[in-house]
């Protein structure tokens, strides 16, 4: 006997597209760089290609991969969203059977060079603690879904943290601090109301949503007297919320690194407490904390 079964769920498409676009303004002649790295999903009426070998609706991935390419030389591509959405849109109004479709981008952080006190017209400078996503979603009919990113921003405060009266048990050893120091790795998601048609989405400064969700990010890690990682980034996206009235919601995932005193009492030197200024960086394990906090 044979269990019949079926295609309950099916995309597929182009992962790690890469390219670097040079842009250069004719006036100035100042270059610009983007290097991107792009994927494609498709989804539809695709059941067939799986279940009956069916490669006539196939819109072969490399195929995709050469839409990506030509979209990123005809296309401006300096912000991410209207980009990853003017393919999404491409994919589902040029094939019949193709109804839906994800673009996900993310940008190297090259950012211009100063040279001799002046920013430089074409060198760059990588930053490799800080990565810039998009991910887009269109489906026929209903329009856009925009969740973006801000990642791998690695950041450390050495007071102006601590951790007090938490729960206690029988399994607790942890002590009560004050003062500790506070770092972690910056994983935030931010998603946008959504965009019923492409000029709708199109005429948003999605450039000055990344910039204010950073800010926000960085201004409250270090401003806030912290009480613990979820007190604070419940503060960031509350704060990015209450500014920024297209966003609908915000995820955090922050690692909570951990930095331990490191016993020196062998060596009669106090090191504890307050007299602390030596720990030790602890590879693993590290705390994970995260939430996402939606309009009410
Ligand atoms: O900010 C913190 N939140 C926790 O949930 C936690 N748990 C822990 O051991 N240390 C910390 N610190």
């Amino acid at each position: 006997m044979t269990i019949n079964t079926y295609v309950k769920e099916a995309s597929y498409g182009k992962t790690m597209v890469r390219f670097m676009k040079k842009d250069v303004c004719p006036e100035s002649k100042v270059h610009n760089v983007y290097e991107m790295d792009v994927q494609s999903m498709l989804s539809g009426e695709l059941d067939e290609s799986y279940t009956k070998a069916d490669n006539s609706i196939v819109i072969p991935t490399d195929t995709q991969k050469n839409t990506i390419y030509v979209f990123a030389k005809n296309n401006d591509v300096s912000v991410l969203e209207v980009f990853a959405a003017k393919l999404a849109k491409h994919f589902v109004d040029r094939y019949k059977h193709i109804h839906g479709a994800t673009v996900d981008v993310t940008i190297t952080p090259w950012s211009r060079l100063t040279v001799r006190g002046k920013p430089h017209n074409h060198s760059f400078i990588r930053n490799p603690s800080e990565a810039r996503k998009t991910h887009v979603a269109f489906t026929e009919g209903k329009g856009f879904d925009v969740v973006s990113s801000l990642k791998d921003v690695s950041v450390l405060k050495s007071t102006g943290s601590g951790f007090n009266k938490f729960h206690k048990c029988e399994f607790t050893t942890l002590p009560e601090v004050d003062d500790r120091i506070f770092s972690t790795n910056i994983d935030c998601n931010y998603s946008f109301n959504h965009f019923a048609t492409l000029d709708e989405l199109a005429s948003y400064d999605f450039n000055h949503a990344y910039e204010t969700v950073k800010e926000i990010t960085l201004d409250t890690f270090a401003m806030d007297d912290s009480a613990s990682v979820q007190a604070t980034m419940y503060k960031m996206a509350n704060q990015i919320i209450n500014k920024l009235l297209v966003i609908a919601e915000v995820y955090y995932a922050l690692p909570n690194k951990h930095y331990f005193e490191i016993d020196l009492s062998p060596f009669d030197i106090d090191n504890r407490g307050p007299n602390c200024s030596l720990y030790q960086p602890q590879a693993y394990p590290s705390g994970y904390i995260t939430c996402t906090v939606a309009r009410d």
